[in-house]
């Protein structure tokens, strides 16, 4: 056991040690180890199949480990509990490609989010407080579309739908958000405006960042971790780790 990250467990809002996976021999994550802070915005990059996914997997609880601790708040032990458990237990996942509702207005797809959490069903039958109301409105502002609440989803931008989906996220509340790769498809002037949102998001609950793109990694200004053949290669500052000679060769000199 990584003796450094173990003295940290206690206080981290995410805890992984020594986690490895394979499948069918091969070793998707190798001793992974890293820890994620309560508040704290990190940025993972790495290589194609270095084992990013494969990591978020793990912490939602989609892939189990074969080896090694997975830990939220301290003391649960996610590797025991199941995608629906970890996901009440407030971790949220952002898929790379938006999963809003088209045919719904931008508020609806919000109010949707805000019944799933509570588990309302059917959603028809259940009034928004002045409250969820209120909630609504302050996600609204903090992904930047309050003039377009009323504006079907369909009709939004790429970027757009990634944030809406990014405000369906915070209407539950989670205490660790996982974003894959948010500005792939992006224009400049969006991937610019996502990496102030997430560092809006991030004041209020830690959030984990998968991408590639590198201007956006330096433009949220965060400690970075590369991956690479399903272990840590090198972590720190963005000047730091893409100057390591590891990183060059394994990721950005490729
Ligand atoms: N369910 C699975 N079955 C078999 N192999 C898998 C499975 N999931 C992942 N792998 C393999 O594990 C390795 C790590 O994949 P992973 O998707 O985690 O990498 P990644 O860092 O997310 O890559 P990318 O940047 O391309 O998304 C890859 O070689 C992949 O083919």
């Amino acid at each position: 056991m990584n003796q450094t990250i173990g003295q940290t467990k206690p206080t981290s809002l995410l805890y992984l040690d020594g986690v490895s996976v394979s499948f069918d021999g091969f070793k998707a994550l190798n001793a992974l180890s890293f820890v994620i802070e309560p508040g704290e915005l990190r940025a993972i990059i790495g290589p194609n199949g270095a084992g990013k996914t494969t990591m978020m997997d793990i912490i939602t609880g989609k892939t189990r480990p074969d080896e090694g601790q997975v830990f939220f708040k301290g003391e649960i032990d996610l590797t025991k509990k199941d995608e629906a458990e970890i996901a009440s237990l407030g971790i949220g996942r952002k898929f790379q490609k938006p999963t809003v509702f088209e045919s719904h207005t931008v508020w609806d797809n919000l109010e949707l989010a805000l019944n799933r959490k509570r588990g309302v069903f059917p959603t028809l039958f259940y009034r928004l407080t002045a409250e969820d109301k209120a909630r609504i409105e302050e996600i609204l502002a903090t992904i930047r579309m309050s003039s377009r609440s009323s504006d079907l989803a369909a009709n939004l931008s790429h970027g757009q739908k990634q944030w809406l989906e990014i405000g369906m996220l915070l209407a539950q509340e989670p205490e660790l958000l996982l974003v894959d790769e948010p500005v792939a498809g992006m224009t400049d002037a969006e991937t610019a405006e996502t990496a102030i949102l997430l560092k809006e998001i991030a004041k209020t609950r830690s959030v984990v960042v998968v991408e590639h793109d590198m201007g956006f990694i330096r433009e949220l200004g965060v400690k970075v971790t590369c991956l690479a053949e399903g272990a840590v290669l090198a972590e720190g500052s963005i000047d730091f780790v893409s100057s390591d000679p590891k990183v060059i060769e394994n990721y950005l000199g490729r």
